[in-house]
C-alpha cells in the first residue's frame, strides 16, 4: 500500500495526516479540502516538518478528486464539528450530504479503498459512507471506539496515577452519551480494575467518558482533535502494517449482539483487508441492555437519515 488519501484539512484531518506521517508507513498522504488552498497549506506545514523530525512520507494538498486517484485508505473527516450545546446528532442534516458526496467522489477514482469515516454523527455516517460507496463492510467502517477508550483510560491513569499506557480497556456501543465503556473488560497490567479503584469512582468515570467529547466542546468551543486525529492515523497504521490488532470500531452489524443493519461500535481485527474478524463478547443481562439502548438511540438518528434521501 503506498497511498493514503485524509478528506477534511481541518482540525482532525490535519492532525490524522501529521500523526500519520510521523510513523512513517506510507509513501504518500494526499489531504483534500474543499477549500483547496487550505488544504495545500496544512500538507506543506506538515511536510516541511519531514526533516525536522526525521520522516519520508510526501505530504500534498489539493481539491481535486483527481489527485486522490488509486487511494488503498481514504479518512474521511469532511464535515462540520458541533459548538457548546449541540449534539453530534444535531450535525446530520450538513455532514450526511457532504460524507455521501465525498464518498461518491473518492469511488470515481480508487476502485477499492478502504475508508475510515470520522465525521459525525458517527455511526450514521458510517452508514452513509458504507452505501454511497458500494464496498464490503469489510472495507467500510468509523474510527470512535479507539478516541472513547483512550479518554476512560486518560481519566482512570489520573485516577490511579499509573501510566495510560498499562491501561487496557474495551468499550462498546455507538459513538454518543449512550456508548457503553466495560468495566468487567478492563484491566491495569493484567489486574482486573475493580480490585483498584472502588465501585463509585469507577461510575463516575465511566460517566464522564461517556460525555468527553461534550466536555471538550464546552471547554474549546469546538471539538477535540489531538486524540482523535492519532486514533485514526493508528487505524491507518494498523492496516498498512496488517497488524491484526484487536480495536473497538464502528463496524456493520448482521445479527451480532442481537442487531442488524446498522453500524456500532464493537471490536474487530484490523489488518491488510480492513476488518478480518469481528468479535462478540459474552456480555452479562445488564451490559446487553446498555448496547440494545444504545443501539435504539443509533437506529434513531439513522431513520432521520433515511428520510433525508440523500
Ligand atoms: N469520530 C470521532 O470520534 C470524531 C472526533 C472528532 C471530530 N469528529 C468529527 O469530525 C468532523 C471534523 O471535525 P474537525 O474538528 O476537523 O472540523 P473542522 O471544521 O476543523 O474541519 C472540517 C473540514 O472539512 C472541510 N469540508 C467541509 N465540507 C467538505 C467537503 N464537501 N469536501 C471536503 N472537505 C470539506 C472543511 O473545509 C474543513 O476544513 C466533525 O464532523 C466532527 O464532529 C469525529
Ligand atoms: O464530541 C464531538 O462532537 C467530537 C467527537 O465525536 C469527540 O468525541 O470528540
Amino acid at each position: 500500500m503506498s497511498k493514503v488519501t485524509i478528506v477534511g484539512a481541518g482540525n482532525v484531518g490535519a492532525t490524522a495526516a501529521n500523526v500519520l506521517a510521523h510513523k512513517d508507513l506510507v509513501k504518500e498522504v494526499v489531504i483534500l479540502d474543499i477549500k483547496g488552498d487550505f488544504a495545500q497549506g496544512k500538507a506543506l506545514d506538515s511536510y516541511q516538518q519531514a526533516s525536522v523530525d526525521g520522516f519520508s512520507t510526501r505530504l500534498t494538498g489539493t481539491s481535486d478528486y483527481a489527485d486522490t486517484a488509486n487511494s488503498d485508505i481514504v479518512v474521511i473527516t469532511a464535515g462540520i464539528p458541533r459548538k457548546p450545546g449541540m449534539s453530534r446528532d444535531d450535525l446530520i442534516s450538513t455532514n450526511a450530504k457532504i460524507v455521501t458526496m465525498v464518498t461518491r467522489s473518492i469511488m470515481e477514482h480508487s476502485k477499492n479503498p478502504i475508508i475510515i469515516v470520522v465525521s459525525n454523527p458517527l455511526d450514521v455516517m458510517t452508514y452513509a459512507a458504507y452505501k454511497a460507496s458500494g464496498l464490503p463492510k469489510s472495507r467500510v467502517f468509523g474510527m470512535a471506539g479507539i478516541l472513547d477508550t483512550a479518554r476512560y483510560r486518560a481519566f482512570l491513569s489520573m485516577a490511579l496515577d499509573v501510566s495510560s499506557k498499562d491501561i487496557q480497556a474495551m468499550l462498546l456501543g455507538g459513538h454518543g452519551d449512550t456508548m457503553v465503556p466495560l468495566p468487567r473488560y478492563t484491566t491495569v497490567s493484567g489486574i482486573p480494575v475493580t480490585e483498584l479503584i472502588g465501585e463509585e469512582e469507577l461510575e463516575a468515570i465511566v460517566q464522564r467518558t461517556k460525555k468527553g467529547g461534550g466536555e471538550l466542546v464546552k471547554l474549546m468551543g469546538t471539538s477535540a482533535w489531538y486524540a482523535p486525529g492519532a486514533a485514526a492515523a493508528q487505524m491507518v497504521a494498523a492496516i498498512l502494517r496488517d497488524e491484526q490488532r484487536i480495536f473497538p470500531c464502528c463496524a456493520f452489524l448482521e445479527g451480532e449482539y442481537g442487531q442488524d443493519g446498522i453500524f456500532l461500535g464493537v471490536p474487530v481485527k484490523l489488518g491488510k483487508d480492513g476488518i478480518s474478524e469481528l468479535l462478540e463478547l459474552k456480555l452479562n443481562e445488564a451490559e446487553m441492555k446498555l448496547m440494545h439502548d444504545s443501539a435504539d438511540a443509533v437506529r434513531d438518528v439513522l431513520e432521520v437519515y433515511k428520510g433525508m434521501n440523500v
